[in-house]
């Protein structure tokens, strides 16, 4: 008889990870995602957003007994059922080639799952005679969507890829992902620095900076925080990030200190005007 799988909650305990080269790039990381939650990773440029979900995805190696998914060590049992969509699978070649939707769809399994994979090409506004050497990036982008969801997966990490979507799409996108949560048992984590159409999507937060986890919690436990936003117009979700973003920047202080602006001619690169000029 099949083992009963518990429900997919993300756990991380104690993770600490360094590149080949010996940078630090995540430092003592603690959070404990529920099953069936939304969670936003939120972070400026180079906080670890991408190591953390490379990890959780199983690829880059954690050290033992520190991320358990579904209450199972990923590294030692498997990591059945989690979908992870990042760059590499972005720049995929094979969704640039003169193929068609359906065989690309069928050659993922997606036939296995008509339903579904109607369901996504309705959501995502597939056109099922497009040819992929012949769409725009938005276009392409959508049936690679498509062809990344159609498996019904209970673990979804996502390393911002809706980038080249209208904003149409992507709220009809976010919608999908949301109704995944509340009809069957899965999780998502998401990884964006968009916040349009984000507003009352997430169940929670994760704000990392530096190879840390700064804070992480339910939407509700940074309803008050969020209140004391820079006000610059947004929703509240997003004066909270740029409170947040802000704060990082204050305390990471300035990438180039005490070059004052100076920071290229010190570091050897003479300025814009002093670059080879390439040969045609
Ligand atoms: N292979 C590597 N070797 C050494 N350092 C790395 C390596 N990959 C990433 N880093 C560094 O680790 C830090 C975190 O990178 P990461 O890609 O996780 O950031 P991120 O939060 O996803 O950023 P972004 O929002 O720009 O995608 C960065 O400072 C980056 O330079």
């Amino acid at each position: 008889m099949p083992t009963q799988r518990a429900p997919p909650s993300l756990a991380v305990t104690d993770l600490s990870f360094k590149f080949p080269d010996g940078s630090a790039g995540l430092t003592d990381l603690n959070l404990n995602l529920p099953p069936s939650s939304r969670t936003l990773l939120i972070g400026a440029n180079g906080a670890g957003k991408t190591t953390l979900l490379r990890l959780l995805a199983g690829k880059r190696m954690a050290p033992r007994n520190t991320i358990r998914i579904a209450n199972v060590d990923p590294f030692a049992e498997g990591l059945e059922g989690v979908t992870y969509l990042g760059l590499e699978w972005v720049l995929n070649p094979i969704v640039r080639s003169d193929i068609s939707v359906p065989v690309l769809l069928a050659s993922i399994g997606g036939d296995a799952y008509p339903e579904r994979r109607d369901e996504l090409v309705k959501v995502l506004d597939i056109d099922l005679r497009w040819r992929l050497h012949a769409v725009s990036d938005g276009e392409r982008r959508r049936v690679q969507l498509a062809m990344g969801l159609v498996r019904p997966w209970t673990v979804l990490l996502l390393d911002e890829i809706t980038v080249d979507l209208d904003l149409l799409s992507r709220a009809n996108f976010l919608a999908f992902l949301r109704k995944e949560t509340e009809r069957r048992e899965c999780t998502i984590v998401y990884a964006t620095h968009i916040l349009d159409n984000l507003a009352g999507w997430p169940s929670h937060l994760v704000h990392m900076s530096q190879g840390r986890v700064k804070q992480w919690g339910s939407m509700e436990s940074f309803e008050k925080e969020a209140e004391s936003g820079p006000n610059t117009g947004n929703s509240l979700l997003g004066e909270l990030v740029l409170k947040w973003l802000q704060e990082d920047l204050d305390e990471r202080g300035p990438r180039n200190p005490g070059t004052e602006g100076t920071a290229y001619l010190s570091s050897g690169f003479g300025g814009y005007g002093s670059e080879k000029k390439v040969e045609e």
